[in-house]
């Protein structure tokens, strides 16, 4: 018996070879060379999937410029001499992109076969949205609602603290990356709440790469089903994207809304639908995120990468932080276009590890006249395939081919260069990640825009460096063929960035060189006149000699911001006089007898906290990027500090959050707008600003004590004093709900979180000053100013007296 089911075998074997033999490929006169490996049945297809370039450079070397191989069942005939691309990207009336391109995302995405007669009229319109909606006006909209999405997720990021923070490259770009592209193009949720968003996100983004990580095998043509995670995750994806929850999100982008508006109209189910949304999506992250993280990484890795990539993203963006009001970065198409150096590292990037293949099928039989005069007879149902990998590292076009260089698309003059040349002759194709031709990637305008502006903000936020530097990353060929590569990493071995705000830091150094010499004089009184005193006021007795040296503490109160302000309030205000003994100050109140706030003169919180009378000349210089680290802020008609960078031009002045500037270079401020005021500043000398400046005209100091318990006897939330303890340091020295604080011993703790401010106050000896504004103008002062900026930009350090 077993002799017999041997014999069988062998026949059967032995017919199917014989029959494999006799039916498999012969060429034809005027057919490329064939090559079709050890195995007739699987042809080429494992020595191809293991090394591609490898394997596609040995052939070409073996059979010249065209050759045809059987991979995956098919038979694929390449072009590789790049003066030859144009032959084949220009015979669309013999080779079909879409059929090999639509049959494809049928397969892997799940959707409609768009392909059948069913649907090949209503997709051409769907196709041509592409065109409509990527490029011309459209994508100036796009290009703008991306900038606005990855500054929202940059900023959210930013780090509170001092502290330098370790992210993996690739997490922190497929973070930031995935989430403003996908509100860019599908919108916001007009349900969540910000984290809610954010924890869907990080969802949808964990479930793209799932999907994204098994698509070389769905590729290879392993059916979706088999791949029950990857099947998950797109399904996962695309629940998201049914057309009910699309309703819900708004500022969906002109694609997607017309995407749905016509299958809306073609009556596919709703899956079907979704589905089409999820291959939209991959379309536009699975290229961009490892794009984007290899223009990063190899910036990074380089120094003078760095250094061109940052002088250019500070040329452009500087003067923005002091002349926009809300603190937007603005990237104009113009700005964007200009930034050849941030073009050239992308090119570099796209160059040494973009690996798609261009693949056309042949509808008729044919023959290709190659660059040569060289002609290659191509039979229908074909597969036309070009690989620009070749062109890409091809060392006579590019010298140093493995090398980034960062400048390498870069002429003489540091203008675009786009002239290459392979045997003396200048190259028509010498950089192909896009593909070309009709089927040329119609998202590449906004591909390049969104890594430009990925790379412009992160370098502009961050203060960035490898914490590897000398590891080397290799990009992963297993996804050859499918576009970018992204990153192989070695096991174990995770590739960190560190994160740091870089707008305080980056400064002190330059502005140090900048400011050889001391050009500010904080307290150089200028000759306007002193406001009359009302010696029944509650300021400290000009008499005393020690307190005269610190001029007063409060303001007249029936001036104060219009507080108004009984007559009787006043009387019994005005009855806590300042009692001085030998230099300590105590307030008497009827029916009170208690010591508060035993300051004397040489406090230092009292010093620090100090509100001057008179106006002072402010002398600044811009630091080395032109910037003084100043913004400011319109309140009726006055032109007022908001923000004061750390370590800035500004803070090492003097300037404080809510100084009044009287003047800029002796013109009068009165009745200016911030616009104008911001543009005086950014049109100013670089070399010498000079300003007149008013101390904190809207803020007053109070000085408490705190009691046996280590109480001041008041409550705040978000810095913002709730309530006062009745008979406490806080209620007897007048202290007011109501009211924001600003500082505390002259330190400015605006945008600390409250348990910030109680570690300070806690920290401070027995005697604490506080400087209070009311609410309402203190609203007014923040209006249009993001937390996030004010958190990681204030300048919050102790002023020195
Ligand atoms: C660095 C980023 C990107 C790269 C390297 C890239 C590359 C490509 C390539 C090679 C193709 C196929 C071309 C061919 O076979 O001839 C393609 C097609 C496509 N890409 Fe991109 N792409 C990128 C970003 C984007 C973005 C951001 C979008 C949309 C927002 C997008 C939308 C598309 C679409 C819709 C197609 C199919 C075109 C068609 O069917 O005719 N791509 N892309």
């Amino acid at each position: 018996m077993a002799t017999f089911l041997v014999i069988v075998t062998t026949i059967l074997l032995t017919i199917w070879i014989v029959w494999i033999c006799s039916h498999s490929r012969k060429r034809q006169t005027g057919e490329p060379p064939l090559v079709t490996g050890w195995l007739p049945f699987i042809g080429v297809t494992l020595d191809y999937a293991a090394n591609p370039l490898g394997f596609l450079r040995e052939t070409q070397k073996k059979y010249g410029h065209v050759f045809t191989c059987k991979i995956a069942r098919k038979y694929f005939t390449f072009v590789t001499d790049p003066f030859s691309f144009s032959a084949v990207v220009r015979q669309s009336k013999n080779l079909d992109f879409q059929k090999f391109a639509v049959g494809f995302s049928h397969r892997v995405f799940g959707h409609a076969d768009f392909s059948s007669l069913l649907f090949s009229e209503s997709y051409r319109e769907v196709h041509s949205i592409f065109r409509q909606t990527l490029q011309g006006p459209s994508l100036q909209q796009l290009t703008e609602t991306m900038l606005g999405n990855l500054q929202m997720v940059l900023e959210r990021g930013l780090p509170y603290e001092h502290n330098w923070l370790e992210e993996g490259l690739q997490s922190f770009t497929n973070r930031i990356m995935f989430e403003a592209g996908f509100l860019t193009l599908f919108g916001k949720d007009t349900r969540f709440l910000h984290a809610d968003e954010r924890i869907c996100m990080q969802k949808a983004v964990q479930d793209f790469l799932t999907f994204d990580r098994a698509f070389p095998i769905l590729a290879a043509g392993v059916p979706i089903g088999l791949c029950a995670q990857a099947w998950r995750a797109r399904e996962a994806l695309a629940e998201e994207l049914l057309h009910d929850k699309l309703h819900h999100r708004k500022c969906i982008s002109d694609l997607i809304q017309r995407r749905m508006d016509a299958f809306n109209r073609m009556h596919l189910d709703e899956i079907g639908k979704a589905r089409t949304h999820v291959c939209m999506l991959w379309a536009s992250q699975a290229n961009t995120l490892p794009a984007a993280f290899w223009s990063l990484y190899y910036t990074l890795r380089s120094v003078d990468a760095f250094t061109a990539a940052r002088t250019e993203v500070n040329k452009v963006l500087s003067g923005q932080l002091t002349s926009n009001q809300d603190q937007t970065i603005y990237l104009s198409r113009e700005q964007l276009d200009s930034m050849a150096v941030l073009e050239s590292i992308i090119q570099e990037a796209l160059r040494l590890s973009s690996a798609s293949i261009m693949i056309r099928v042949a509808s008729d039989d044919f023959t290709l006249t190659l660059d040569s005069g060289q002609t290659a007879a191509i039979r229908k149902g074909d597969y036309i395939a070009l690989y620009p990998q070749l062109i890409h590292l091809d060392p006579e076009i590019y010298p140093n081919p493995t090398e980034f260089k960062y400048d390498r698309f870069l002429d003489d003059n540091g203008q675009r260069k786009n002239n290459f040349f392979k045997n003396e002759r200048r190259l028509k194709h010498f950089l192909l990640p896009f593909g070309s031709g009709v089927s040329e990637c119609p998202g590449r305008f906004f591909a390049v825009h969104e890594i430009k502006q990925f790379l412009a903000l992160t370098l502009w936020h961050y203060d960035l460096q490898l914490s590897d530097p000398d590891a080397t990353l290799v990009p992963d060929s297993t996804r050859a063929g499918l576009g970018f590569c992204s990153v192989k990493c070695a096991p174990n071995r995770i590739t960190t960035m560190s994160l740091y705000p870089s707008l305080e830091d980056m400064k002190v150094d330059k502005f140090m060189q900048a400011h050889n010499t001391p050009t500010a004089s904080p307290l150089k009184a200028l000759p306007l006149p002193e406001p009359s005193r009302n010696q029944t006021e509650p300021y400290y007795d000009s008499k005393s000699e020690e307190i005269a040296t610190s001029s007063r503490l409060y303001p007249e109160l029936n001036e104060f911001m219009g507080l108004n302000l009984s007559a009787d309030a006043q009387q019994t205000l005005s009855s806590s006089v300042p009692d001085q003994t030998s230099g300590a100050v105590s307030v008497w109140t009827p029916g009170m007898s208690w010591v508060a706030a035993p300051i004397t003169g040489s406090d230092m919180g009292v010093k620090r906290a100090e509100i001057r009378q008179g106006v002072r000349e402010v002398v600044l210089c811009k630091d080395m990027d032109g910037k003084i680290g100043l913004r400011l802020k319109v309140i009726d008609n006055g032109v007022f500090v908001q923000l004061v960078q750390a370590n800035t031009p500004a803070a090492l002045a003097g300037l404080r959050f809510g100084d009044q500037i009287l003047q800029i270079n002796g013109k009068s401020c009165a009745g200016w707008s911030s616009d104008n005021a911001h543009k005086e500043l950014k049109n100013a000398n670089p070399e010498k600003i000079t300003l007149a400046v008013r101390d904190r005209p809207l803020e007053r100091t109070v000085t408490l004590h705190k009691d046996m318990n280590g109480q001041l006897g008041f409550l705040f939330k978000k810095g913002r004093i709730t309530s006062i303890v009745k008979d406490s340091s806080a209620a007897r020295n007048g202290l007011l709900t109501d009211h924001q604080i600003c500082e505390i011993n002259g330190q400015n703790i605006i945008g600390l979180k409250d348990s910030q401010i109680t570690d300070i106050l806690n920290s401070s000896g027995g005697v604490v000053t506080v400087t209070v504004m009311p609410v309402v103008i203190f609203e007014h002062m923040m209006k249009r100013m993001s937390s996030s900026i004010v958190k990681s930009l204030m300048d919050h350090s102790i002023p020195e007296v």
